[in-house]
């Protein structure tokens, strides 16, 4: 260490003492505050405010801040702000000690690279320009101050602590657990997490370049900045599948931020759906995608039920329901009594605005209180003797009156769409162009038994929300869709049903979009959804990965003709990708010494890829025999352990290791086409530092010479 160095470091521990002790001098003031647990209402507010506090001094105590920025304001002194996962201000003078990482002065420190971009934020006094004299790093455990790195001082030519500091940051081996970046949040991305509620933003991200990551910080921030009006049990996540969500269930926590909610797409339409319905998605279905033999995509139930042209299709058929059906004429229940055509009209036209579903069920509660009290009447004319046979006679002549309007349940609208007796107003030519014989035909035998694929999902959930609206407390104020390029046009247009406002984070990755059998081909798909009013943006830096992996990665990638820039990678060397031919006895041994090896280097998180579930069943069976602790992953599991993992290749998705090996990348496994590129692809992207790929007989066309 220089002298110059040594002397930050030494005012920076000083620093760091003065805000430590002040932090724990506020955690103990409220520990020995007695928790309120009574009746009254302000003391419950004041002890929600302690309970959020003692969160807060929580994360602090661990970490205070990692960050310092001088910023000279426009004629005025300059100041040093520490900036942290939560605020930090001194309990007697109120003055701020640590900014959060969230609050508008903080921007600065994320949008100011050392270039020539002005430097400002907005306050709630408005713009504020100054000038950035040092950018500071600081790493913090256990309250120790353990380095300091300059990412930028004024005047001073030199840039590179800014990469110096990331690429440490990068280094690091990973455990089972997604973790937050704070720290190290970079220009572009710190847009999106900026960037304004309700602009839906539709992100195309290259493997690794921190979409996940930067959602989850979005969401923090949104909670942040628009406290006073949005609550986090009122956003949610949406994630491919379970497992997934419990890797990134670490980050919001580490935030300072719960509550959200998060779920995979078919949880939550399940938990939506107002009747009972059973869901044949065995993980059989996804095999056969993924399988050596696979049906034609484009043919596919769920590019066809996803399909923006399947929905405007149910939306015609819907609107030719309400306007076909309704009641007709005037209601004579019994002799003499008569609820006059002009009054129905006068109702139905008070209810106008209700779905048509709410419509016809309010509709009948006013028949039947029309009735009654009509009965009424009648007992004071005939005596109540006449009671039981006036309401036997009310009753059949209603049901008589409603045969125009029947009763639809969603289930049974969408049953309707599929069959051969449709009623006049559903269009079967243009069923035709939507629809092919085959599906028609098996979705019709299924709904029979209530049965659904997830691509029925969306439909029949969307037909509710039609048929009976949306209730207050279902209505998101924001949606994040994490690999979203495996989401369907209809799924969008669904959730912009519960989330009027259009307040969206959808991002996700062509080059990974394995799931193409039912996700989006073009980013267009779902962008017409926003008549022109989402902002799109691309992500190519790609921080996971070193540099010979994204190099290696990208060739792969070559052959599926993605229209989306491939991954541009952060200069972080590491060993070269390893490509090698084993033979068939020798090809389990080889891929166990391999992570053998690499877990004596200190690797934490090791992959075995497999092609499917059954090949990794195989290899797990084995590497058990020789008694090495393995976790195999399959479609069911909800949780990632971390360690050694043996995992199917289309599982990965989403995930990182430390090291992944890649097992039998032959010739027959992984095919030179589109589908098979995307899949190796997203296998080699998910290695943070080492790659290995064995094949026995001939390697795949897709690996590079
Ligand atoms: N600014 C950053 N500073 C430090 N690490 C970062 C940064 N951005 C991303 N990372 C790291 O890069 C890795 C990839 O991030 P993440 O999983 O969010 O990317 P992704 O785009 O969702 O990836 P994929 O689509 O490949 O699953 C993570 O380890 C994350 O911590």
């Amino acid at each position: 260490m220089d002298h110059k160095t040594q002397s930050a470091y030494r005012k920076e521990k000083q620093q760091l003492e003065k805000i430590a002790a002040e932090i724990t001098k506020q955690q103990k003031k409220l520990a020995n505050y007695p928790r309120y647990s009574g009746n009254n209402v302000t003391e419950q507010v004041l002890e929600s405010i302690r309970e959020e506090n003692r969160t807060s001094l929580a994360i602090a105590a661990k970490e205070p801040y990692f960050a310092r920025m001088d910023f000279q304001e426009d004629d005025k002194e300059s100041r040093s702000y520490y900036i942290g996962k939560v605020g930090v201000a001194h309990e007697d003078s109120q003055d701020s000690l640590v900014v959060d990482w969230r609050a508008p002065v903080a921007s600065m420190f994320y949008a100011f690279t050392g270039g020539e971009e002005d430097v400002y934020y907005i306050s709630p006094d408005g713009l504020i320009d100054g000038n950035i004299e040092l950018k500071r790093n600081i790493v913090i455990r256990n309250q120790e101050l353990q380095r300091v790195v300059d990412t930028y001082v004024e005047g001073s030519e030199d840039l590179s602590g800014s990469d110096e500091f990331l690429l440490y940051r990068l280094s690091e081996n990973k455990d089972n657990r997604l973790r937050d970046i704070v720290s190290t949040i970079q220009a572009k991305q710190n847009d999106i997490i900026r960037a304004e509620r309700t602009k839906p933003l539709i992100i195309q991200g290259a493997a690794g370049s921190g979409k996940t990551t930067v959602a989850l910080h979005r969401l923090a921030y949104l909670l942040y900045e628009y406290r006073d009006t949005i609550q986090a049990g009122r956003m949610v996540i949406f994630a491919p599948n379970r497992m997934f969500l419990d890797y990134i269930s670490g980050v919001l926590p580490e935030l300072g931020v719960g509550g959200i909610q998060q779920s995979t797409f078919t949880d939550w339409t399940l938990s939506m759906i107002e009747e009972k319905v059973e869901l044949n998605a065995s993980g059989d279905d996804v095999q056969k995608w993924f399988g050596k033999k696979r049906p034609e995509i484009e043919k596919a139930e769920g590019r066809i039920k996803g399909s923006l042209a399947f929905k405007e299709w149910i939306d015609s058929s819907l609107e030719a329901y309400s306007a076909a059906v309704g009641p007709k004429g005037s209601f004579t229940p019994f002799e003499d009594r008569t609820l006059s055509e002009e009054k129905v009209q006068q109702w139905l036209s008070d209810l106008a605005a209700y779905p048509v579903g709410r419509k016809r069920e309010m509709m009948v509660n006013r028949f039947r209180v029309w009735i009654k009290e009509e009965i009424k009447y009648m007992k004071t004319v005939y005596g109540s003797h006449v009671q039981k046979e006036y309401r036997k006679l009310a009753n059949e002549k209603l049901t008589e009156y409603f045969k125009t309007w029947p009763k639809q349940t969603a289930l049974s609208f969408y049953k309707l769409l599929f069959q051969t007796n449709t009623p006049s107003y559903i269009s079967v030519s243009e069923r035709d162009q939507v629809l092919n014989e085959r599906l028609l035909k098996e979705t019709a035998g299924r709904l029979k038994k209530k049965q659904l694929t997830p691509s029925d999902l969306a439909p029949l959930l969307y037909i509710q929300f039609k048929l009976n609206g949306i209730n207050k407390d279902e209505v998101f104020q924001h949606i994040v869709i994490d690999e979203a390029q495996d989401f369907s046009p209809f799924q969008i247009a669904l959730l912009i049903e519960v989330n009027r406002s259009r307040s969206f984070t959808i991002l996700g990755d062509l080059a990974q979009g394995i799931h193409s059998y039912k996700g989006i081909h073009s980013w267009e798909e779902f962008r017409q959804l926003f008549n022109g009013k989402d902002l799109y943006i691309e992500l190519e830096q790609s921080y996971r990965s070193t540099l010979e992996i994204i190099e290696y990665a990208n060739e792969v990638i070559s052959h599926a003709n993605i229209p989306v820039q491939p991954a541009v990678p952060v200069f972080r060397s590491g060993e070269r990708v390893i490509q090698q031919n084993v033979k068939k006895d020798d090809h389990v041994t080889t891929l166990l010494s391999t992570a053998n090896e690499m877990s004596k280097r200190g690797m934490n998180t090791i992959a075995i890829v497999g092609r499917s579930e059954e090949e990794c069943r195989t290899l797990f069976e084995e590497v058990s025999k020789q008694d090495k602790e393995a976790n195999l992953i399959t479609a069911q599991d909800r949780s990632y352990a971390g360690g050694l993992s043996i995992v199917p290749i289309y599982l990965t998705k989403g995930l990182e290791f430390d090291g992944v090996i890649i097992a039998d990348a032959c010739k027959e496994n992984y095919r030179k086409d589109a589908e098979d590129a995307k899949l190796l692809y997203v296998g080699c992207t998910r290695a943070l530092h080492e790659l290995k790929i064995f094949y026995v007989g001939e390697p795949s066309q897709l690996l590079p010479n």
